[in-house]
C-alpha cells in the first residue's frame, strides 16, 4: 500500500509536512512530490498546483510514476449549503465539473460523452472518515462537491452550481482528481475544510482563514491515514 496525500495549494499539505517532519523530495513534471514513511506506510505528498489541470497532472503523477495505491485530497473549500460554517469538514460522497458544458448540444451540464457528471468517491474511506470523526470528537459532514476552474466569489454562481449540482461545497480539484483516480482505477477520498462561503467576501474571508482551515484538514487526513 503506498498512500498519496495531495492539496492544491503549499499551505494545504505543510502540517502535513511538518507532521511527518523528514522526507525525500523528488522534481518530476515540473513539481515537486515528497516520500516519507510515517508509521510503517509509505506515503507520496504533493501540492499539486491549483486547478483541475494541475491536480490532474498530480494525481496521475502520484499514482503512475510513484506507485500510489490509494488517494487522499486535503485542502479547503468554498460553501454552498448554510449548513456549512467556515472550519467545518465535508467529505464528498460525489462530485461534478461545474464548468464543463456541451449542453449546447442537449447533454446536462458536467457532461460529455463517455464521461459521467459524477464520480463517487471511495466508500471504504468514507465509512473510516465517520469513525476517525467520533474518536476525534469531531463533526464532519458529507455531501457533493463541485468543481470547477473558478475561484467562486459571486453568490449567483455560487447558488447556480448548488441549484444545478446538488452541491453543499465547490473548490477546484476534487472533481478532477476523481476522474483520474477512477480511471486508473484508485480509490480515493476528498476531505476539505471551509475557508469561505463562496460570496462577495470569499476573497477575503479566504486569505483569513486558509491556514486554519487547511489545518483542520490536514489533522484530520492524517487520523485516516493512522487508521488506513
Ligand atoms: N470560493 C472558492 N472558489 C473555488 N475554490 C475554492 C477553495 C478551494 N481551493 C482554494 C484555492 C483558491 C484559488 S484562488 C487563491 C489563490 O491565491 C494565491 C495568492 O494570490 C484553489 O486551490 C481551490 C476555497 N474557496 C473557494
Amino acid at each position: 500500500m503506498k498512500i498519496a496525500i495531495m492539496g492544491a495549494m503549499p499551505e494545504e499539505i505543510s502540517p502535513i509536512l511538518e507532521k511527518i517532519g523528514s522526507y525525500k523530495s523528488t522534481s518530476y513534471a515540473g513539481n515537486k512530490y515528497y516520500e516519507a514513511t510515517y508509521q510503517g506506510v509509505e506515503l507520496v505528498i504533493a501540492y499539486s498546483k491549483i486547478g483541475k489541470v494541475f491536480s490532474a497532472l498530480s494525481a496521475a503523477t502520484m499514482i503512475e510514476h510513484f506507485g500510489a495505491t490509494k488517494l487522499l485530497f486535503s485542502g479547503v473549500a468554498g460553501a454552498i449549503s448554510t449548513n456549512l460554517k467556515v472550519g467545518d469538514l465535508i467529505v464528498a460522497t460525489k462530485l461534478s465539473q461545474h464548468d464543463l458544458d456541451i449542453t449546447a448540444f442537449g447533454h446536462p451540464y458536467g457532461y460529455v460523452p463517455e464521461g459521467s457528471v459524477f464520480v463517487e468517491a471511495d466508500k471504504d474511506m468514507i465509512e473510516l472518515s465517520k469513525k476517525v470523526a467520533l474518536e476525534m470528537g469531531k463533526s464532519v459532514q458529507e455531501g457533493i462537491i463541485a468543481t470547477g476552474d473558478q475561484f467562486v466569489a459571486n453568490e449567483e454562481r455560487k447558488n447556480w452550481i448548488g441549484t444545478t449540482f446538488g452541491a453543499d461545497a465547490l473548490e477546484m480539484e476534487g472533481g478532477s482528481v476523481g476522474v483520474v483516480c477512477n480511471a486508473l482505477n484508485i480509490p480515493f477520498f476528498i476531505l476539505r475544510s471551509i475557508s469561505d462561503a463562496a460570496d462577495m467576501d470569499a476573497s477575503f474571508s479566504f486569505d483569513e482563514f486558509l491556514e486554519s482551515s487547511a489545518k483542520e484538514s490536514a489533522e484530520f487526513i492524517m487520523k485516516m491515514v493512522d487508521e488506513l
